[in-house]
């Protein structure tokens, strides 16, 4: 007999406090020894329409609710005694007649009977909507509705719902059957109907969402360790699907922020160790605190009694990097740091006469186009194509600067010192003649901004053969990248790329007015397309508050209002994060969180650190005309394809800080403010 647990179970059991939690996980260890349950108190739940359900006894007030039926035992529920049966009487557990998915179905006529009309207006989704509120799903039938697997006795809901009752009701639908909705409401379109499944429906994908086998004790220990942790049992199955499908080359997973990139990732290198035991798999991603994040994620997903942790090397890129150059080189690397190289760069440029160049101009064109792609004489400087620095510099331009960018390399040398991208090429370099590679498996998060040199040195250090490179990125977050081709340094992901559509960290409002900031289709540089259309979130919240203020004075007020609201709200001051511009613009921020009535001391950063971050609660300060976009960014733009790609990277920035809320964002500036602020709040048009 088989074990199964649901979803629906492992968030009741989170909800426990933690002396209860352990009997109940006592209990489920004991059912899976015995899925037959012989050696438990169980009784048959009579009032359910369901005659599979049944429950077993915990302790005197707590109990499990199963579903039985003759081969397999699925753990649904937990719950203290009269609210658990409840919640078996007002379910039904069945596969889907159309797309053969199990699902755990509300029983439509019980859902009503219990709605408060205040919460949940049942009447407002079928009487006739006012003429502004047409039903949204009118025009599907019962065939289409049932196609991506409603329910049958919620097809008529679902025909009356409006936009607005419509998340309400999807809170009651399976997921497969409220994103496919939702992905009408926002394209028009509805994803078309899985193939009439023949499998098992335990095997379905749409059943491993919410209902996962359990094979084996370790599998059942990390899934009662962290049942809080959804994303560590249950995936979406394009997400699923990214963890498994095998690849004869390099892999990308793309889909806009939030989608669970970095989850699929981490999956992904678990289900890589597990298949092949002795594999050295490296989990790779852009910084150190991001790279401690993902060891921390790590753990949910693997009991440490499994071994596979160990085996999974979890480092930022520069620190796989300075690992390896101290194994080649038995020393660690001397690293010149950014601001002994713009010391460097002026002091070279004063001695070569050089003006008319800014020094924010002479540290770009050296970390993107001569240390990032290795330029070594003039000839070659005169020939770089300079991939991605949109701006053109002309062939006299170039012969002058020359000898500003090769002394900076001499004293470089002559210091015994190397820069991050020198010691990537070198690396690649030593490493594309070895045929013993350091790792079996490379998995790289943030992969959008590997720069040229980093790229290098990962494909270096892959084995060739199948699974060896694997990507997580999007595109709409690239803000320490120029553009450059990946297949010209021998990176091929086209024909083996995915988008993950379904947006699991921040709520439907705070998303859409995100993403008009940028074009609803992103293409890299080898033509491989990130189709952003058709995203949706899984819950909804209130919509992002634009606020331009009169004055910093009054915008203080209005930050430190929305923080005493969002702890209020039920927010813990480490949930709330504030992102600025510029590090100057910290001390702004600072006044502001002083002015919050309740001492709390939210995490305040730059928003180019923001990457990866997650919480609660957002703002977004100091938008103001002048910051954003950032004037002496603006002031180096050579010429209009310049300015243009200044322009898109910080309207990503600004993207990127906003995907960091999961429940409300504010984002404040000074009058007149940054015009991307009109972007935020503009309406787009119905795609
Ligand atoms: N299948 C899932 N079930 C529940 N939660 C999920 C699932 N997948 C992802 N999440 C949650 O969604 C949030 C975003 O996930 P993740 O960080 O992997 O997204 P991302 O695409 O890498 O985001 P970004 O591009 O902004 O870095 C996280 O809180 C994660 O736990």
């Amino acid at each position: 007999m088989n074990l199964h647990l649901a979803d629906t179970f492992t968030a009741a059991l989170a909800r426990l406090p933690a002396h209860e939690a352990k009997a109940v996980k006592s209990t489920v260890v004991d059912l899976h020894i015995d899925p037959s349950g012989n050696g438990l108190q169980m009784h048959r739940i009579d009032k359910s329409k369901d005659p599979n359900f049944w429950s077993v006894r915990v302790n005197r007030d707590l109990r499990l609710i199963v579903h039985k039926n003759a081969d397999s035992v699925l753990v649904a529920y937990v719950g203290h005694h009269d609210p658990a049966y409840v919640w078996a009487e007002r379910r039904r557990i069945e596969a889907h007649p159309r797309t053969g998915a199990m699902q755990i179905i509300e029983v439509r006529e019980l859902v009503e009977e219990t709605q408060q009309p205040s919460a949940f207006n049942f009447e407002s989704l079928t009487e006739a909507p006012a003429a502004e509120e047409l039903p949204v799903f009118a025009g599907l039938d019962e065939d289409q509705l049932m196609s991506v697997g409603v329910p049958a006795d919620w097809v008529e809901d679902v025909r009356g719902a409006t936009e607005d009752g419509f998340f309400k009701l999807a809170a009651h639908l399976p997921d497969e059957a409220a994103e496919a909705l939702l992905e009408f409401a926002a394209t028009g379109k509805l994803p078309a109907p899985a193939p009439a499944a023949t499998i098992n429906p335990y095997e379905h994908p749409d059943t491993l969402r919410r209902i996962r086998p359990i094979a084996d004790q370790e599998e059942l220990e990390q899934a009662l360790s962290f049942p809080w942790d959804k994303w560590g049992v249950f995936l979406h199955p394009s997400q699923r699907s990214s963890v498994e499908r095998d690849h004869g080359g390099s892999a990308r997973v793309a889909g806009s922020a939030g989608t669970g990139k970095t989850i699929v990732a981490l999956h992904r290198a678990v289900r890589l160790a597990k298949t092949n035991p002795r594999a050295r798999i490296l989990l790779t991603t852009f910084s150190d605190p991001l790279a401690d994040a993902l060891k921390k994620k790590l753990a949910v997903l693997s009991p440490e009694t499994s071994g596979v942790v160990r085996r999974i090397t979890v480092e930022s890129f520069q620190r796989v990097a300075e690992q390896l150059f101290q194994l080649v080189h038995g020393a660690r690397p001397r690293i010149a740091g950014e601001q002994l190289l713009r010391g460097l760069l002026k002091k070279a440029a004063e001695q070569h006469n050089v003006r008319g160049f800014s020094e924010r101009f002479l540290l770009s064109e050296w970390t993107h186009v001569i240390d990032a792609w290795g330029i070594a004489s003039a000839e070659a400087f005169r020939d770089v194509q300079r991939m991605g620095r949109k701006s053109r510099l002309g062939p006299n331009q170039r012969e002058r600067l020359w000898p500003v960018f090769e002394s900076v390399r001499s004293v470089i040398t002559e210091q015994g010192l190397t820069t991050w991208a020198t010691m990537f090429s070198e690396l690649a370099e030593t490493y594309s003649a070895k045929s013993e590679k350091p790792f079996d498996h490379i998995l790289i998060d943030e992969a959008q901004d590997l720069g040229p040199a980093e790229l290098r040195f990962f494909a270096a250090i892959a084995p060739v053969g199948e699974n060896t490179l694997f990507f997580a990125g999007d595109l709409g977050q690239r803000i320490f990248q120029h553009p450059y081709s990946w297949k010209s340094l021998g990176v091929d992901v086209r024909g083996r790329s995915s988008t993950l559509k379904v947006c699991y960290r921040t709520s439907q409002q705070i998303r859409s007015a995100a993403d008009r900031l940028l074009p609803e289709q992103l293409r890299d540089v080898d033509g491989v397309e990130d189709e952003r259309r058709g995203t949706i979130s899984v819950f909804e919240g209130p919509p992002p508050h634009v606020e331009v203020c009169g004055s910093a004075n009054d915008e203080a007020a209005a930050v430190a209002q929305f923080i005493d609201a969002s702890i209020e709200a039920g927010a813990a001051p480490d949930e709330i994060g504030i992102f600025v511009r510029t590090p100057q613009l910290v001390e702004r921020a600072k006044a502001a969180v002083e002015r919050a009535s309740n001492g709390a001391r939210p995490t305040i950063s730059v928003m180019h650190l923001a990457k990866g971050l997650e919480f609660k609660s957002v703002v977004v300060m100091c938008c103001d005309e002048g910051v954003l976009p950032l004037d002496e960014r603006v002031a180096d733009a050579a010429d209009e394809a310049e300015l243009d790609d200044i322009y898109e990277t910080e309207r990503r920035l600004l993207y990127v800080a906003c995907t960091r809320a999961r429940d409300s964002l504010l984002v404040t500036g000074t009058k007149p403010g940054s015009e991307f602020l009109r972007d935020l709040m503009r309406e787009r048009s119905p795609r």
